[in-house]
């Protein structure tokens, strides 16, 4: 999860990779109507999220042998809370990275429908991971490879379970 270039596909895709799991890119589930709207520079609305955020938890918690992941914004805590309602056991993965960093890679990236002035709102909207919540923010700026490891170590360690004592349907 994260904004538009935080990396969601790039490190989805080498975490899915390295896991032996299927990779969707929730970007694929937008209705053309929210595909349009940003590429007009309008920012989405909780309305215009609502049936994509059913799409993206169906998906999760529909049979898949090797595991799932998927690059969602996910922005609010409760479009969190409506993945989870779908698909109980996800873990989310909040990749941080500096607002002038984002901005050089969204300038950076040719043919893709998301234009550099959308990233105010996608910041403004973002909620950070909640201590309660199943995951972990992943705030180094290292490259893809790096960041993947991370998160894999940190999977395998157990740290992106529900931390001891906490209800994530609790708020
Ligand atoms: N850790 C990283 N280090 C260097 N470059 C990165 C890193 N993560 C992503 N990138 C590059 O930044 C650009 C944006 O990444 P990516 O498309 O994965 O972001 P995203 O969060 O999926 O964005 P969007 O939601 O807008 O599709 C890509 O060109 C990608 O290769
Ligand atoms: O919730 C949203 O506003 C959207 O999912 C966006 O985050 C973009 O689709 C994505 O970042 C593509 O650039």
């Amino acid at each position: 999860m994260g904004v538009a270039g935080s990396g969601k596909t790039a490190v989805g895709a080498a975490l899915a990779a390295r896991l032996g799991a299927t990779f969707k890119d929730a970007d694929d589930l937008h209705p053309l109507a929210n595909v349009e709207k940003m590429t007009a520079g309008v920012p989405l609305t909780d309305e215009d999220r609502r049936p994509w955020l059913r799409l993206v938890g169906a998906e999760l918690a529909g049979e898949h042998p090797h595991g799932i992941v998927v690059a969602c914004s996910a922005l609010k805590r409760d479009y969190r809370d409506a993945i989870r309602a779908a698909a109980p056991s996800t873990r989310f993965v909040l990749l941080k990275v500096d607002p002038s960093i984002l901005k050089e890679r969204l300038v950076q990236r040719p043919g893709h429908f998301m234009p550099v002035s959308l990233l105010t709102s996608q910041l403004k909207t973002l909620e950070a991971l909640e201590t309660a919540e199943a995951g972990m923010t992943v705030t180094s700026e290292g490259g893809i490879e790096a960041l993947t490891d991370q998160i894999l170590e940190n999977l395998r360690q157990g740290h992106l379970a529900v931390p001891a004592g906490t209800d994530q349907n609790e708020r």
